[in-house]
């Protein structure tokens, strides 16, 4: 089945067009990355399936679980509430608050919202709040106020509220570009494994191709508000990303190694030709 399915959608912001006919589509149970150079349009086209920008003309359209949230750059407000979770690169928690209290406001699409609210939930919810905690590997952190916490915890806080939340998709924007390779991994294991054991969709934006590659099965990349790859992460070698990108190629965090097989790839899958769109 379907989890997002985007069809020619454009924005521009002045003269900037940052997106230019952009269509694609992501199946249940996939983690996708998205990659590309600075201004490339990743985060544009995230706020849109996010349904939080809508986008110019008649023709682009967003469809999120089988329910559109955006047609000709109207919004449909009756999508299911909580089936997407978006995590941004920072200010996912409100720092003044607890972690496990950031991770209970996960609940807040199914309680009532005066306990939401004024923060009353029982004893069942903290009990899960607690447990999506420990499977993002924090689960001491919960009483610590959300501003004490270093970015990777932060990242896997937002993650556990994911979970709480029951969402069916999540797509997080750049939630590793400012952190360390170790936190980073931690961060990317943990998208994983929830894809892994959750189903959860997952779409992550990403500068660090190794990453991409490493993680994710399949990547879209952009540049210039244009879909030039989606395919197999394995054929992002760094000659053929200088030949997608030319000079841009250097804003990205090429492979070190030679690609070689990851084991986010089932073997034996065959490997398609890389190949440029609207080359
Ligand atoms: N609200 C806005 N107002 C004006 N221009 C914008 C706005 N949002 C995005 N842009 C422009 O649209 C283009 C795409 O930006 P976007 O943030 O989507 O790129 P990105 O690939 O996510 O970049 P980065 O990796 O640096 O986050 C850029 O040229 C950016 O300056």
């Amino acid at each position: 089945m379907t989890a997002i399915s985007v069809s020619n959608l454009s924005k521009r912001y002045g003269k900037t067009t940052a997106l230019d006919q952009v269509s694609l589509e992501l199946q249940r149970g996939e983690m996708v990355a998205l990659i590309g150079a600075s201004g490339s349009g990743k985060s544009t086209l995230i706020r849109h399936i996010a349904g939080l920008e809508m986008g110019d003309g008649t023709a682009g359209k967003v469809t999120v679980l089988g329910n559109i949230s955006q047609d000709g750059g109207r919004p449909n407000r009756s999508n299911k509430r909580g089936a997407v979770s978006v995590i941004f690169q920072q200010f996912n928690l409100v720092t003044r608050l607890s972690v496990l209290t950031n991770v209970l406001i996960g609940n807040l699409g199914r309680v009532p919202r005066w306990r939401g609210t004024i923060g009353v939930f029982n004893k069942a919810e903290k009990e899960k709040a607690q447990a999506a905690l420990a499977r993002v590997g924090i689960p001491q952190v919960a009483a610590q106020r959300s501003s004490t916490l270093s970015g990777g915890q932060q990242q896997r806080a937002a993650i556990a509220r994911t979970l709480v939340q029951q969402a069916e998709i999540l797509i997080a924007d750049e939630p590793i570009s400012a952190l360390d390779p170790s936190s980073a991994r931690r961060v990317m294991d943990v998208l994983a494994d929830i894809n892994n054991q959750d189903n959860i969709t997952v779409l992550v934006s990403l500068h660090q191709v190794e990453y991409a590659r490493r993680y994710c099965k399949r990547t879209i990349a952009m540049r210039d508000g244009r879909i030039v790859y989606d395919g197999p992460s394995t054929a992002l070698s760094n000659a053929f990303l200088a030949e997608l990108y030319g000079d841009a190629s250097e804003e990205l965090v090429l492979p070190e190694a030679p690609a070689e097989p990851m084991p986010a790839v089932p073997l034996g899958q065959p490997a398609r030709q890389p190949a440029l769109m609207h080359a």
